[in-house]
């Protein structure tokens, strides 16, 4: 490494730097989401460690457990939960949690008790653990009504409400993506300093895209909408070039390339699965929530993700996310099919 050049970076801006940043554009706040988040970049880190080094570790393959959405449990899904709740839960900061990996929301103690609800997917893409590919932590927060009296109904809010939300990506590098409600940034961690550094500031999605992005084994089972919007993506009749497909099965990756490359990502409902695959809560709205804040839409065939009301934890919902202008389309093929 180039030390001198290295020391001449006088404008590496930490991500706790930028969230110190932003805490000192509101005089009024105490730092506690500052500290909130400082605990979830802890928790990446360390799952981002434990990423790294799981084929060497024995980290790969199942814990023997199956969590409440049915699925096998890997061990890495069970390590991350653990490092999530722990942190989160240390940090003094929280009040409710919401992960997949529980079946009930933890409403935490008293003494440790703060003002945020956490909602969180502590792996995501566990299918793609054991071959080494891109997986990820996705999280969204929400600030409680009465922090003395929480209840499942400071759970249950629309995505709109949410004060925060990001993911951080363990791929060929582990980098954090962050809105506090007003843009949308991008941090690469810096393995040698063990810091989050600031390298996609002020993300902005593509207003059109060249790639979709769905897993093509469900095209069976598809309604009409979702069907001619994809082979509209292959065959376009108005001259346009078609679409690539790009489909990695595992949502922050998905998402990640769609936010900086343009397009769109699907996950629809079908007749096997009518209320789509993806949770509501920790994968649906964080995942909206920065697509709307870097200028994209997220529809679920219906409305407007955000809008969304969810009446239990772990909720699923189709979901239609990226590029305004794609997901326009998608929103005109299922307006046209309900005038039908
Ligand atoms: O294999 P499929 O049905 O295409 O599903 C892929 C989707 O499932 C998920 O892996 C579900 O997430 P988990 O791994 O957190 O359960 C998403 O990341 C991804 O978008
Ligand atoms: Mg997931
Ligand atoms: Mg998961």
């Amino acid at each position: 490494m180039d030390h001198a050049a290295d020391a001449n970076r006088t404008d590496l801006m930490t991500i706790m730097r930028f969230v110190l940043n932003e805490q000192s554009k509101h005089p009024e706040s105490r730092g506690d989401f500052t500290i909130l988040l400082s605990h979830i970049v802890l928790g990446c880190k360390f799952v981002c460690s434990a990423v790294n080094k799981a084929g060497l570790a024995k980290l790969i393959g199942l814990a023997g457990e199956t969590n409440v959405q049915g699925e096998e449990q890997k061990k890495l899904d069970v390590l991350s939960n653990d490092v999530f709740v722990k942190a989160l839960i240390s940090s003094g900061r929280t009040c409710i949690l919401v992960s997949e990996e529980d079946e009930e929301a933890t409403f935490v103690e008293p003494s440790q008790r703060g003002r945020y609800v956490v909602v969180f997917d502590p792996l995501d893409g566990s299918s793609n653990i054991d071959c080494g590919v891109s997986i990820g932590t996705i999280f969204g927060i929400y600030m409680v009504k009465h922090s003395n009296e929480p209840t499942l109904d400071d759970v249950l809010q629309p995505g709109e409400n949410m004060v925060a939300a990001g993911y951080c990506m363990y791929g060929s590098s582990c980098t954090f993506v962050l809105s506090t409600g007003v843009g949308v940034n991008g941090f690469t961690l810096d393995p040698s300093l063990g810091e989050f550094i600031l390298t996609h500031p002020d993300i902005k999605i593509p207003k059109k895209g060249k790639i979709y992005s769905v897993n093509e084994g469900n095209a069976k089972n598809w309604d009409g909408p979702t069907a001619k919007y994809v082979e509209k993506c292959k065959f376009p009749k108005d001259g346009s070039s078609s679409k690539s497909l790009r489909y990695i099965g595992s949502m922050v990756a998905d998402v990640h390339r769609t936010l900086l490359y343009g397009g769109i990502f699907l996950y629809p409902a079908d007749k096997k699965s009518p209320n789509g695959k993806l949770r509501v809560l920790y994968e649906v709205f964080p995942m909206s929530f920065l697509m709307e804040r870097a200028g994209g839409q997220a529809f679920t065939g219906k409305q407007r993700a955000l809008e969304l009301v969810p009446k239990n934890v772990h909720e699923r919902s189709p979901i239609f996310l990226g590029s305004y202008d794609d997901v326009e389309e998608i929103k005109a093929l299922y307006a046209a099919e309900v005038k039908e």
